[in-house]
C-alpha cells in the first residue's frame, strides 16, 4: 500500500500545488486522481516517486517512508508513464522497451525477448518492433510507453495524463487494454486524468481534488456517483449522473421474456401467439440472431416481410454489460423494448423500458451497486 500522509508541497515561489493531503491508496488496484488543471494531481504523483519532494507530511510504501531507500532503487520499482509517451527518439520500439532491462544489467537478448512479449501483451504488432517512434500513431506510442514501464515487472505503475492527447476512439482503446492488462497483472497503479468519465471507468479508487491541491473527496466510482460530499465534486460530476451510475449495476436480474421472440421461418401460429406478451415480435434469422420488430398485424398473416422490420436498437449481453447498456437499448428501441443476446449474438429475450425501470428502482433499493459491472 502506498500511504500519503498529511502531505504538503509548497514550491519555492510559494505556491501551495498540494495542501494537506493523506490518501491510502491499495494494492493491485487502479487508483485515480482527478481534479481541474493546476490542483496538484501531476505533484502528487512525482512526489510518489521523489522527481517532487514533499515540504510536510510523508509518503510510505508497504509501511517503509520512500525516503528511507535509494531513490533509483525506488523508480524501478515504479513504472511512469507520460503523455505523448516520452520515448526516446533515436531509439528503436524494442530497445525504447527494453531500456529499464538494460539499466538494470540484464543481456541484450533476454531484455529484447521481454520487450517483444511486452509488445504483445499490450497489442502492438511485433512487426513494429524495429521501427522509431515517429514511425508509429499516437495511439501505438502510447503503448509502448505503456509497455516500457511494464518491462521490469514494476508492482508500481505511475500513469500522468497517458491517454489525453489521442482520439476519443484510440483512446477508449488504450483504456481498455489497460483494464485487461491489469486484470492480468494487477499492478498497484495511480492514474492522473481530469476526465471524471476516465476516472469512473478506470479507478477502483478515485480521488478528486480541488484547486488548492485539497482532496475532495476519496471513495470508489459507483459511491462518487450516488453521494458526491459536496457541490463540487457533484458539479464535477457533471450531467447525467444518474445515468452514468447505472453502469455500476449488473443486468443480470432483468427478467427477460422469450415469448415475442420468433424465428423468421415460425409457423403463422407460433407468431399469432408471441405478440401477447409485447407490442411487438422480435424476429429473428434461423440462427436465433435478432433481425428487426415486426408489427403483430403483419406477422398475425404469417407474412413477414423483412424490408418492412423496424431497427432493434442496440442489444445487450445479461451478465457482461449493465443496466445502463440494457436502458440504452430500450431507448433507442423503435418499440421501447431492448433486446437480450448472448455473446454469440443471438436474441436470448426482451425487457421493456417500464421493466429496466422496477430493476433499477429494485437495484437502489438494495444500495450498493456491483462495481465490476461498469466495465
Ligand atoms: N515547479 C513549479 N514551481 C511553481 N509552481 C508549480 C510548479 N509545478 C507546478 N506548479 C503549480 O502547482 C500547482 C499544481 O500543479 P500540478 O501540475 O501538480 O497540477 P495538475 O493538477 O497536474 O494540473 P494539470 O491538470 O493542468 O496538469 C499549479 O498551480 C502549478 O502552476
Amino acid at each position: 500500500m502506498i500511504r500519503i500522509d498529511a502531505v504538503t508541497k509548497r514550491y519555492p515561489d510559494g505556491t501551495v500545488a498540494v495542501d494537506g493531503l493523506s490518501l491510502e491508496i491499495p494494492d493491485r488496484a487502479i487508483t485515480v486522481l482527478v481534479g481541474p488543471s493546476g490542483c496538484g494531481k501531476t505533484t502528487t504523483l512525482r512526489m510518489i516517486n521523489r522527481m517532487v519532494e514533499p515540504s510536510e507530511g510523508s509518503i510510505l510504501l508497504d509501511g517503509q517512508d520512500i525516503r528511507q531507500q535509494p531513490v533509483n532503487t525506488l523508480r524501478r520499482s515504479m513504472g511512469y508513464v507520460i503523455q505523448n509517451a516520452g520515448l526516446f527518439q533515436h531509439r528503436t520500439i524494442l530497445d525504447n522497451i527494453a531500456t529499464v532491462p538494460r539499466l538494470l544489467g540484464w543481456s541484450k537478448q533476454k531484455a529484447r525477448a521481454r520487450a517483444a512479449e511486452l509488445m504483445e501483451r499490450v497489442g502492438l504488432d511485433t512487426s513494429l518492433a524495429k521501427r522509431y517512434p515517429y514511425q508509429l500513431s499516437g495511439g501505438q506510442q502510447q503503448r509502448v510507453g505503456v509497455a516500457r514501464a511494464l518491462a521490469a515487472d514494476p508492482p508500481v505503475l505511475l500513469m500522468d495524463e497517458p491517454f489525453s492527447a489521442v482520439d476519443p476512439v484510440v483512446r477508449k482503446g488504450l483504456q481498455d487494454e489497460l483494464l485487461r492488462i491489469q486484470d492480468e497483472l494487477g499492478k498497484t497503479i495511480v492514474f492522473v486524468t481530469h476526465d471524471i468519465d476516465e476516472a469512473v471507468k478506470l479507478g477502483t479508487m478515485v480521488a478528486v481534488l480541488r484547486t488548492g491541491g485539497r482532496l475532495a473527496q476519496f471513495a470508489p466510482p459507483a459511491e462518487l456517483l450516488s453521494v458526491p460530499a459536496d457541490p463540487f465534486v457533484e458539479d464535477f460530476l457533471g450531467a447525467d449522473r444518474g445515468i452514468r451510475r447505472l453502469s455500476f449495476f449488473p443486468s443480470t436480474e432483468l427478467e427477460l421474456h422469450t415469448a415475442p421472440v420468433v424465428a423468421i421461418d415460425a409457423g403463422t401460429e407460433k407468431l399469432a401467439s408471441g405478440g401477447e406478451a409485447a407490442p411487438c415480435l422480435l424476429v429473428t434469422d434461423t440462427d436465433g440472431k435478432p433481425l428487426g420488430w415486426g408489427a403483430p398485424d403483419d406477422l398475425a398473416a404469417g407474412a413477414i416481410d423483412r424490408d418492412r422490420l423496424l431497427p432493434f436498437g442496440r442489444p445487450f449481453v445479461p451478465g457482461k454489460d449493465s443496466l445502463r447498456t440494457a436502458l440504452d437499448g430500450a431507448v433507442l428501441s423503435p418499440t421501447g423494448w431492448a433486446v437480450a443476446v448472448d455473446e454469440e449474438g443471438r436474441a436470448v429475450g426482451v425487457v421493456s423500458q417500464q421493466m429496466i425501470g422496477e430493476a433499477i428502482r429494485a437495484a437502489h433499493a438494495e444500495g450498493r451497486p456491483d462495481a465490476k459491472a461498469a466495465r
